[in-house]
Order: C-alpha cells, then structure tokens, then sequence
C-alpha cells in the first residue's frame, strides 16, 4: 500500500495524507473515538496556527504526514511501555498530544510559552485527556520526576536535550527523539557513555529523517560516567 522512496532498512516513506492516515489505521488501529480525536486535533492546531506561529504554514496541507503521523510513529518505538511520558517543549501538541490521543500513557507536557500552553490546555479539555498534564514553565525549573518515556522534537541540539533531561532519566527510561537529518552528526559528537545507549531509526514521513531511539540512564558527562 506505501509506495514512497525506501529509507533505511528498506522502509517505505509515508509521502501524502492517504498513505499517512492509513498508516497510523495499519499500525496503531486507533478507535472511532480516537480517530475523532485526532481529527480535532488536527482542525483546532490549522485553526489556532492563523493566531500564533505554531508550525510552518506550508506544512499545513499535509498535517497527517508532517506532524500526526510523524507524532504517532514514535508509539511504534514504545508498544509496551507503561509508566510517565515527558514531552519536551511540546509546542502545540507535538508529538505529545498525538501519542495521548492515542495511548493511555499518562503525558506530561513541558513547554515554555504562555500562549502555547493556553492552546495545549484548550486541546486537552475539548478532548477530554484526563491523563495530560501541562507543565508551564521551562524545562530547567521543573522539579524531577521518573520518566518511563522522553520525547523532545526539535527541542534543542542533542548534547542540550540530553543535559537538560538527564535528571528526568531512570536505568529504563525510554528516548524518542525525532532528530531530522543530523540525527547521526549528534549521536557522534556526544560523549561515548551516552552514545551507546542509543540507535538509529528512519523517519516514517521523511527518507532524509531519522529518529534516535535510546534506553537508559543519561549520567554526568563531566566524569564520562552512565
Ligand atoms: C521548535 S518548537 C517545537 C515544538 C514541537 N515539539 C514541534 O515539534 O512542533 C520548540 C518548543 O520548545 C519550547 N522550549 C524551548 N526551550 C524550552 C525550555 N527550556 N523549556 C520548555 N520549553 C522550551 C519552545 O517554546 C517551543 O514551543
């Protein structure tokens, strides 16, 4: 059914709005209730993206490839998982309020911006996310919590992400992070303990995209230890 360019490992690219909705039908079976979610969703981030710049205009008349389906994919990462999600500088939702469109997770949603979080907090009381959690503050000020899973796209440079999340990190802590096309120039220049924790994924939605996959305790870099 997907016929995109093959990216790594062979894996075809979701490359329109049919091949992105079919995809999260295929591999992550949302419910009639979870599909209706989504599609508000959806209508309230083109809506709200006329008042404040939430994404790229032009990425609009493919918000199912570029930003749901490219939200939902990291579930496919973390089946099994259980526990808290962190979503760092979630901006309008992305991809933290997708995967709690579509899982039970319960879902914390770090992000800085006053506006962006009156948007964040009017999303999850339309859809009724009773497990959604929105942090207004920056990262930096927030107290520590175990995280089961850390999500951050286009966040910050991975050395940052990683130094600014760290105390959030168990020894199962999960990482998805979406990293673009310098996903492995980043995984090389960091220090090799945390290195080694993580892989490389392909981007469903984009052949040149690929997303860092990790488990693990990210420890003190200055000793270079775990
Ligand atoms: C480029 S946007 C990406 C938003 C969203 N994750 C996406 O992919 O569309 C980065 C977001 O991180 C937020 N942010 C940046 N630094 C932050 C910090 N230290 N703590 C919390 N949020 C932060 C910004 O306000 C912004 O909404």
């Amino acid at each position: 059914m997907f016929r995109g360019p093959a990216g790594l490992n062979g894996l075809n690219i979701l490359t329109n709005e049919v091949e992105a909705r079919a995809w999260i039908g295929e591999a992550l079976a949302p419910t009639p209730e979870q599909w209706g979610r989504l599609e508000r969703f959806a209508a309230m981030l083109v809506e709200e993206n006329t008042q404040q710049n939430l994404v790229a205009a032009s990425t609009i008349p493919t918000i199912w490839a570029r930003h749901i389906a490219d939200s939902a994919q990291l579930l496919a990462f973390d089946k099994d998982g259980e526990g808290l999600w962190i979503d760092l500088g979630s901006g309008p939702g992305l991809p933290g309020v997708v995967v709690a469109i579509l899982s039970e997770r319960p879902m914390l949603l770090v992000e800085s911006r006053r506006r962006r979080c009156d948007f964040l907090r009017a999303v999850t009381a339309e859809l009724g996310l009773a497990h959604v959690e929105v942090a207004e503050a920056r990262l930096e000020t927030l107290d520590t919590r175990a995280a089961a899973t850390i999500s951050a796209r286009a966040f910050a440079p991975l050395d940052r992400l990683l130094d600014l999340s760290a105390r959030f990190s168990t020894e199962s802590t999960r990482w998805l992070l979406p990293k673009g096309r310098n996903a492995v120039k980043e995984l090389a220049l960091l220090p090799p303990a945390w290195q080694t924790l993580f892989h490389v994924e392909q981007s469903r939605t984009d052949v040149d995209s690929q997303i860092l996959v990790g488990t693990g305790r990210i420890g003190s870099k200055k000793r270079g230890k775990r």
